[in-house]
């Protein structure tokens, strides 16, 4: 469900439409087509040197795309009459005037937008700066000029925001305060787009997520899906896994020990399963594994599918990308 600020959603998204981006030689980004949402928080994902920021840069039309093109709330960026009320965006932290205080910075930057100067104020404190807003940004360490980032981000009251990595130089309590953040302002109908290379936290943040490796698209689903496809195997549980084994084997499932060690793969030398250790079986259904059980007499204690973890199913959907990059250009269709 898309929440809050009935009215104001329509229109209030990012779409990149055959994005093509090139540095000389080098394809950037590559044919890249996704809309961002409103009441959601979508993760922007890939390894380093897929194109995340180039497609960031490309949003904001800092550099030209050789096709296609990204629109903000669909217009080109820069034919926004107010764009900080339009769209926040935090694309490198480190690009601030160390000689300021935060609070001259925030307040330079609302008046040169027209945004009242007490939003600066407000801004500071929502990001947690409110102590350190008459200090020097030189002496800030890089969580702080993320909260900063974030902040100037924030100053237009924006309905839509873009923030490249800002997860990085975060301690642990200010992953959970920017996970916090990102949730509410997505809960308040805000479209929120967040590009991170830290599954794991993603997989906590985001409702949606944006995966791309080499400048393609490898994935847009939503983040509890993308998991899911890759689910790895069932555990299963019993005080007879001996007898078990023998029986998923006979029916062709792939049974190991659920730790590590083999049972057996194939012929008929199984190992002994000690019996509180779980078995990892693979090729049949839970449903399959629980009838056949049934049929042999056996009582399970478990039956669980395990899916992959993002941060698995991630490096699962990489790998292919580089695969396919590496087969050569003829051979790509689309
Ligand atoms: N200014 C530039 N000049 C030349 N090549 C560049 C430039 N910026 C990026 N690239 C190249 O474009 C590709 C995409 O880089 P980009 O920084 O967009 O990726 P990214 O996904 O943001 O990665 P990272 O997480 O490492 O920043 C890479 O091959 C990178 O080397």
């Amino acid at each position: 469900m898309e929440a809050g600020r009935p009215g104001r959603q329509a229109g209030r998204m990012i779409e990149v439409s055959g994005l093509t981006m090139r540095y000389g030689e080098t394809v950037a980004v590559d044919d890249l087509s996704f809309t961002v949402r409103p009441g959601r928080v979508t993760g922007f994902l890939g390894p380093n040197g897929a194109g995340k920021s180039t497609t960031m840069r490309a949003v904001l039309r800092l550099e030209e795309a050789v096709a296609g093109q990204a629109l903000v709330c669909g217009r080109p960026y820069p034919s926004l009459r107010r764009p900080m009320r339009v769209m926040g965006t935090l694309l490198d932290a480190g690009a601030v005037h160390g000689g300021r205080t935060a609070r001259a910075h925030v307040g330079c930057l609302a008046r040169s937008n027209g945004i009242a100067e007490s939003r600066a104020a407000a801004v500071l404190a929502q990001v947690g700066l409110e102590e350190a807003a008459g200090k020097r940004i030189s002496g800030f360490s890089l969580g702080m000029k993320q909260r900063l980032g974030i902040a100037t981000a924030l100053l237009g009251d924006p309905e839509v925001l873009m923030f490249d990595e800002p997860l990085n130089g975060l301690d642990p309590e200010g992953i959970r305060w920017l996970r916090g953040l990102l949730r509410s302002l997505a809960d308040e109908g805000r479209t929120v787009l967040v590009s991170s290379h830290l599954m794991n936290e993603m997989a906590q943040t985001a409702d949606h997520v944006v995966v791309i490796g080499r400048g393609r698209l490898i994935a847009d689903v939503p983040t509890r899906e993308l998991a899911a496809r890759f689910e790895r195997d069932v555990l299963v549980r019993t005080d007879q896994p001996q007898r078990l084994a023998e029986a998923l084997r006979a029916v062709g499932a792939a049974v190991t020990t659920a730790v590590t060690t083999a049972v057996t793969t194939t012929g008929t030398t199984a190992g002994t399963v000690a019996a509180d250790d779980g078995l990892s079986v693979r090729g049949l259904t839970s449903a399959g594994i629980g009838a056949l059980a049934l049929r042999a007499g056996v009582a399970l204690s478990e039956l669980t599918p395990r899916g992959a973890s993002l941060e698995e199913a991630f490096m699962e959907l990489t790998q292919d990308s580089v695969e396919y990059a590496g087969r050569g250009e003829a051979e790509v269709s689309r």
